[in-house]
């Protein structure tokens, strides 16, 4: 494990692929933080479409709890995602971590971006063209790997 020097927490070394970006990265993937690339919404913040100067397209999580406090689940969320590497899983790209005023701590994970959509707007949003059992087989044997998968389970 190696000390953020920003936040004080720690954070996976072994894991060469995982990145600390800069907020200034960040801004710019995200066009600082617009609406237009805003997602969507969840319970731990919002999530923004990114494009990074490699051109690569990303998801930015950006954690709402401006606090000091959220330093904990932050690091046990990047931990967490950065020890699944599975090819039915969103993979961790990097994370972000800086303090800034007036908004006080940013911290935000950034994502494989997945396109078309959740599969919840598949299913239940309007102006979807509608999954045929089929291929809703097809998205459930999909599904399935990835929920049985455990990275501490050899
Ligand atoms: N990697 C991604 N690619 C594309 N869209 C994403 C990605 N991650 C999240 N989203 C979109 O953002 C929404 C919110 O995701 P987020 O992970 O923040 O919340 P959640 O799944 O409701 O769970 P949590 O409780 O962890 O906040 C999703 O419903 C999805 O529409």
């Amino acid at each position: 494990m190696e000390r953020d020097s920003v936040s004080g927490m720690e954070m996976i070394n072994g894991n060469n692929s995982v990145i600390k970006f800069t907020l200034e990265e960040i801004k710019k993937a995200a066009k600082n933080f617009s609406r237009e690339n805003l997602i969507g919404c969840g319970g731990y913040g919002s999530v923004y479409k990114g494009i990074l100067l490699d051109g690569s397209e990303v998801a930015l999580k950006r954690f709402k709890n401006f606090s000091a406090a959220g330093d904990e689940s932050f690091a046990h969320e990047v931990e967490i995602i950065a020890s699944v590497r599975h090819v039915n899983l969103v993979a961790l790209r990097g994370y972000c971590t800086a303090t800034v005023n007036p908004e006080g701590h940013q911290r935000i994970i950034v994502c494989d971006l997945i396109c078309n959509g959740s599969l919840y707007d598949h299913l239940f949003g309007s102006g979807m063209k509608k999954l045929t059992w089929p291929i809703r087989q097809n998205i459930a044997l999909g599904v399935a790997p990835g929920l049985a998968y455990h990275p501490w389970r050899c």
